[in-house]
């Protein structure tokens, strides 16, 4: 009898188990993948986590001829896309030389023909396009504008370079963009199925004001097609994208153009990415290659939690604002 009672409890505490079994694991199954952990990529290349990606910095040499520009760009992107990129990037002006003289007969309003082939192909490659800079028509001015697609091929972001290029340095370079160009006004940050991206454009990177901004609107990762020379170049890069980094506790994507010794103004070159402890962690040298990085946000989110600056910043005493 007591053997019989026996049996029969395990008997129904084994289906019982079984069925609590069963229904924790759809359970499980559901949640990751409503969740977004284990989900395919927008690009549908294998099982990966959210929470890490690759980014391809294609840096390229800029030269005087808007089309050639515009092809080799198309081959570094599907390269850098074949080579596993998540998220591409291109350098300030990649379709036309940095020189007062060329951006109004480089620029276009939008879509135009540059816009439309990086929204063509970001929705083909199925990627994030950070479509360096070029120079836009709006009306009558000119601004120093990075358009942002996504793998839909829609435009998601659009900024115009806030901080101009205007300096005289003895011995070295001058150069003054506000000669050609108008002021952006937008801190730009982008939502992306990673993370937020903030956006801005080289000169920008000297600002620490619009970087925190960008970061207290939740980049983590900040991207800035760029075009450093040969005077700041050496003095300024590295120093400026570690700071960056490290200030504000994020990943710090540089993309420059490469160095074309033929033109009038010379680029460092030497894109890199910083992670947030302020290492850089992926550097190119001055010639056209494609640089990779890998991006973890695990690693933001630790380093954010073991050493909290944006959670210790006095904002009793003092604060940056956007007006
Ligand atoms: N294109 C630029 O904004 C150049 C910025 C630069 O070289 C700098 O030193 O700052």
């Amino acid at each position: 009898m007591d053997t019989d009672v026996y049996s029969t409890e395990i008997k129904i505490d084994f289906s019982t188990d079984l069925s609590y079994l069963l229904r924790f694991v759809f359970l499980k199954i559901f949640l990751l993948e409503n969740l977004g952990y284990n989900k395919r990529t927008e690009a549908g290349r294998g099982e990966e986590k959210m929470n890490r990606f690759t980014i391809g910095i294609c840096q390229l040499r800029v030269e005087e001829d808007k089309k050639k520009n515009i092809e080799k760009a198309e081959r570094m992107i599907r390269e850098a896309v074949h080579q596993g990129s998540q998220v591409v990037v291109l350098p300030e002006m990649f379709q036309c030389p940095y020189e007062n003289k060329y951006f109004p007969l480089y620029a276009e309003e939008y879509p135009g023909e540059t816009t439309t082939f990086l929204s063509r192909l970001a929705q083909e490659l199925k990627i994030y396009l950070i479509g360096g800079s070029i120079p836009e028509r709006a009306g009558d001015i000119l601004y120093n504008t990075s358009y942002i697609f996504d793998g839909k091929g829609q435009c998601i972001g659009r900024h115009r370079k806030m901080h101009l290029f205007d300096i005289d340095i003895e011995g070295g370079i001058r150069f003054k963009e506000s000669d050609t160009l108008g002021y952006g006004g937008e801190v730009t940050v982008v939502d992306t199925e990673y993370c937020k991206i903030g956006v801005a454009i080289c000169y920008d990177m000297r600002f620490p004001e619009l970087m925190r901004l960008m970061a207290l609107e939740g980049a983590v990762v900040m991207i800035v097609p760029a075009a450093f020379n040969l005077t700041t170049g050496p003095a300024h890069w590295d120093i400026l994208i570690k700071a960056r980094a490290l200030d504000n506790q994020v990943y710090f994507v540089a993309a420059s153009p490469a160095r074309n010794m033929d033109a009038s103004y010379h680029a460092y070159g030497h894109s890199a990415i910083a992670n947030p402890w302020g290492e850089i962690v992926a550097q190119a040298h001055e010639e056209e290659m494609i640089l990779y990085g890998e991006i973890d946000l695990d690693k933001v989110k630790k380093i954010r939690k073991e050493l909290p600056l944006l959670k210790h910043r006095r904002i009793d005493l003092y604060d940056v604002i956007k007006k």
